[in-house]
């Protein structure tokens, strides 16, 4: 079993990536934990008062969890993932049946702040775009597939996204393994992974 985390900042390609390896391992050979899913249950507040929680820190999301289930897996167990809605700033009440496979590939933004989680990896990939770049993605992601506006993007950019960038995410760079630059697609950098990938398995 090989376990594959894939941080970079937000808009940077992370789930690009994810798909372009999936592209390249039989479905039955590989799952995917989102580090997305494990945002705390927020039930208590208001729709209002979580818009405003900032979701680029690491006090936002449910590491204990996320390590939790991350371990079951490297264990043979089968996991009930969360399924989180960005529409509702909440988890659903779904759950996402996660089978053991031999490649698992975790994912997000924080992931390498969680030294559990950096133990837990067998390979540590980093992905880089230009902060420019991530913005740009990051509007048209948000508008088109988050329910957000162009203003609610661009505040939370200046308020949290990137101060939280710089002060959490960007240093853990120095942890990975692998940094795919990914400013524009990159297929020789995914070759590369699929060539480690079938060698360390
Ligand atoms: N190399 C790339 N060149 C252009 N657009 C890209 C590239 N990688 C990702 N995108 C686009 O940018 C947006 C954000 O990518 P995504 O993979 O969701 O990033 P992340 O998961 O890191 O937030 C998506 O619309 C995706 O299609
Ligand atoms: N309710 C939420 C929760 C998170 N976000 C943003 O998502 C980003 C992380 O996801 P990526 O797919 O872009 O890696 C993160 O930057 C949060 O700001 C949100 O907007 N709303």
């Amino acid at each position: 079993m090989l376990i594959i985390g894939i941080a970079g900042g937000t808009g940077s390609g992370k789930t690009t990536v994810v798909n372009q390896i999936l592209n390249e391992l039989p479905a039955d050979e590989v799952c995917v934990i989102s580090q997305d899913s494990y945002y705390r249950e927020t039930q208590g507040l208001s729709y209002e008062e979580r818009t405003k929680i900032n979701f680029d820190h690491p006090k936002a999301i449910d590491f204990d969890l996320l390590v939790e289930h991350v371990d079951e897996l490297k264990h043979n167990k089968i996991v009930n993932q969360p399924v989180y809605s960005f529409v509702t700033h909440n988890r659903t009440s779904d759950v996402l049946i996660t089978h053991p496979r031999k490649v698992i590939i975790v994912e997000g933004i924080l992931i390498f702040n969680s030294k559990r989680l950096r133990d837990l990896c067998d390979i540590k990939i980093f992905v880089h775009a230009d902060a420019d770049e991530r913005l740009i993605r990051r509007v048209r992601r948000d508008i088109t597939e988050r329910g957000r506006d162009v203003n609610e993007v661009l505040t939370r950019y200046q308020n949290t996204l990137k101060p939280m960038h710089q002060q959490f995410i960007e240093p853990t760079k120095n942890y990975a393994d692998i940094i795919i630059p990914n400013d524009r697609y990159n297929t020789v950098a995914i070759d590369i992974v699929r060539t480690v990938i079938s060698n360390k398995l």
